[in-house]
Order: C-alpha cells, then sequence, then structure tokens
C-alpha cells in the first residue's frame, strides 16, 4: 500500500489549463473523492497519477517515491471507470484473471486469487458467466475484482457508479466502501455527485477550472467552507453579500449577520456570509427564536416543498430569495404568503473573504 503525493501540478493543453498548480496528499489507505464540475480536471488529474498522461511542471510520489519516469504497468495502479468495458467473450473469472494471466503467474495461483477477488465483490459463485449474464452493478464489481486482484498499491475509480441507477448506486457505495475498508487500499474516487463524495469519502478535495479550491474531511468542508463556489457547490447555501464588520457583515440595507467562523477581515472589506438551509429556524415571529440565535430577518414564504421528511420554504427578503429546510415534527406548517422571522446562530454562519 502506498499513499500519492500531487505536488505543484500543472498541465495544459494548447492554451487551456486542465490542472493548476494542484497539490494534494493522498493518504495511504485514505477514501478521498475529488469533486468538480464538468471539465474542472478531475479525470485530468488521475490521469496524471495513472501514469497515461504527464504533468509540465510539478512532481507525483506515489509511496514516497517519485513516478516521474515509472510508466503505467510499472506503477501499480488498479483503475475503474465508468464504461470500463469487460472482454464479452470472456467468462467472470477469466476477465478478472487477465492482468495476471499477462503477467504469467502459474495457473494454480491465479484461480486462487481469482476466487478470492470474486468473494471479496460477493460474485463468489458466478466466475463461470459471461458479463451479459451479469446486472449493471455486478459487472462494475467484476471490474473492481479486476483491478484489485493484482493487488495495485492505489485504486483510482472514475465515475465508477455513474451509469448504474439511484437505488443499485446507493448498494454499490456501501460495497465499494467495505471492499476498500477490508483491503485497506488508498483509493482516489471521481465524481460529480456531491452526497456521495460526503458519504463515503475520508477527505474531499473540490476542483474549479483545473485548480484545487479547498481540500478536507467532508464535515469540515460542508460546515466551513472557504469560497462561495465551495459553499454552494457541496452542499446547499444561503449567501449574503455586504462589508466586514469584524465578526460578520453588514447589508446594504443596514442589518448585521454575525459569524462565529470565518477569516480575520479589515472592516469595511467586501464580504460574504454562507448559512445552510437546515440551520435557519422558521416561525411566524409570535415566539421568540431560540437564545443563540442572534441573526434575525424578517420575510415572506413564496414558495413551500412539502417532500414527506422535511419541507422546503423559499422566503423572500429585499430582493433576495432564502432557502429554509425543516424537519417534519409534525408541526404547524407555514403557508405560502405568510410573513416570517428567520433566525440562526452565528456558530451556523461562516464568514468568508470575496473571492
Ligand atoms: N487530451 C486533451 N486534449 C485537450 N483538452 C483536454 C484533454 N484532456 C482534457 N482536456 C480539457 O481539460 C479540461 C479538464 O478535463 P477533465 O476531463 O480533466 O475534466 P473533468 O473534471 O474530469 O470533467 P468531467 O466531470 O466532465 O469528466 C477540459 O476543459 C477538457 O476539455
Amino acid at each position: 500500500m502506498a499513499g500519492v503525493q500531487v505536488a505543484n501540478v500543472s498541465r495544459s493543453f494548447g492554451a487551456h489549463r486542465a490542472l493548476d498548480n494542484v497539490s494534494i496528499d493522498f493518504a495511504d489507505g485514505g477514501f478521498y473523492a475529488l469533486l468538480g464540475p464538468s471539465g474542472s480536471g478531475k479525470t485530468t488529474l488521475l490521469r496524471q497519477i495513472a501514469g497515461f498522461d504527464f504533468p509540465d511542471t510539478g512532481r507525483i510520489a506515489i509511496g514516497g517515491e517519485s513516478v516521474e519516469r515509472v510508466p503505467v504497468e510499472k506503477r501499480r495502479i488498479g483503475m475503474v471507470f465508468q464504461n470500463y468495458a469487460l472482454f464479452p467473450n470472456m467468462s467472470v473469472a477469466d476477465n478478472v484473471a487477465f492482468g495476471l494471466s499477462v503477467r504469467g503467474e502459474p495457473k494454480a495461483s491465479i484461480a486462487t486469487e481469482v476466487q478470492r477477488a470474486l468473494d471479496l465483490v460477493q460474485l463468489g459463485k458466478l466466475g463461470g458467466r459471461r458479463p451479459h449474464q451479469l446486472s449493471g452493478g455486478q459487472r462494475q464489481r467484476v471490474a473492481l475484482a479486476r483491478a484489485i486482484v493484482t493487488k495495485p498499491r492505489v485504486l483510482l475509480l472514475d465515475e465508477p457508479l455513474g451509469a448504474l441507477d439511484k437505488a443499485l448506486r446507493v448498494d454499490m457505495q456501501i460495497e465499494l466502501k467495505r471492499i476498500q475498508r477490508e483491503i485497506g487500499i488508498t483509493t482516489i474516487f471521481v465524481t460529480h455527485d456531491q452526497e456521495e463524495a460526503l458519504t463515503m469519502s475520508d477527505r474531499i478535495g473540490i476542483l474549479r477550472d483545473g485548480r484545487l479550491v479547498q481540500e478536507g474531511p467532508p464535515e469540515e468542508i460542508y460546515d466551513r467552507p472557504q469560497s462561495e463556489f465551495a459553499a454552494t457547490f457541496l452542499g446547499d447555501a444561503n449567501i449574503f453579500r455586504g462589508d466586514a464588520t469584524g465578526n460578520g457583515i453588514r447589508l446594504l440595507d443596514g442589518t448585521t449577520i454575525a459569524a462565529a467562523s470565518g477569516p480575520s477581515l479589515a472592516a469595511g472589506a467586501r464580504a460574504s456570509c454562507a448559512v445552510r438551509p437546515e440551520r435557519i429556524q422558521i416561525s411566524t415571529g409570535a415566539a421568540k427564536p431560540d437564545a443563540d440565535n442572534a441573526n434575525t430577518l424578517k420575510g415572506q414564504v413564496s414558495k413551500r416543498i412539502f417532500a414527506g421528511n422535511n419541507c422546503t420554504y423559499f422566503v423572500d427578503r429585499d430582493g433576495q430569495t432564502l432557502k429554509v429546510i425543516v424537519q417534519n415534527t409534525g408541526a404547524e406548517r407555514l403557508a405560502e404568503g405568510q410573513p416570517v422571522v428567520l433566525s440562526w446562530s452565528p456558530d451556523s454562519t461562516v464568514l468568508i473573504a470575496a473571492g
């Protein structure tokens, strides 16, 4: 096993900078999600690590050793892609055995290793089938078995669950995480799906236009985003813009919003505050807000979306629409058109420097 160190890596295609001075330390045995919009450089970064493509500048090391001159086949990396084709005319077992066979390993040990890999992905009894006799999820598990059978040091997964429907995808997320824990392999996982990134990974890196915008544990990025982009890309956020006051911001209409976390900014500097929709308390104003909720605003419900376990309210105030999500506790529901008071704690508010 091995960690992966990416240091100051840049890669351009013509005038386009697909990766711009990216540095990430992927810890040994960790599960790391790379998240970002289409074209942000996620696949390009995986390709540099795999050795399919090479950085213009910067360094990549696997297990502490620079891989600058190490070709793909010598990097000992397993890969699974969204449309990772299996050989249709080979059995499942032969598909999994492929990497070991080309290495010329003895037949008996190949059979043992293949069976172990198939058992791990819970396809131990299906080795004799052909790929077309499997479901989409089973085929992805074969691809995974094929990637891990050679005992790679690092596993690179590029949207491996992208082609699966939602229910199967959730099953496979749990399965993939179990397998990763069991073999303890350093895993770098590219996804578009923010929920998938939040639930599966130890750390998340958010890329935008080839740059690493923020990286850290899921809770840290969700609770303390450092930019409006990170706040709105990973989860929903209400963004307020104004001038820094020392402990928050002042909006154009003079309202102040206090924030307990964020950088220290000079008073008067342009800044934003972000607050998650589920952190806001909404009421008719008849009862006093919770004592901790120093931030308050008045507005009017413009839309209400009931979703069973929760209810989303869109609240208009001063040209802005705010989003509030309330768990369904059976309490009284607010109607569209209702004047409301929103309140939330400075602890739920993050100050962000203007980008
Ligand atoms: N071989 C190449 N030649 C020219 N441009 C490329 C090449 N590979 C990638 N790019 C460009 O680099 C940028 C990053 O591409 P990349 O595939 O890494 O994005 P991504 O974040 O993986 O996107 P997606 O989520 O859509 O897969 C894109 O603008 C892409 O068009």
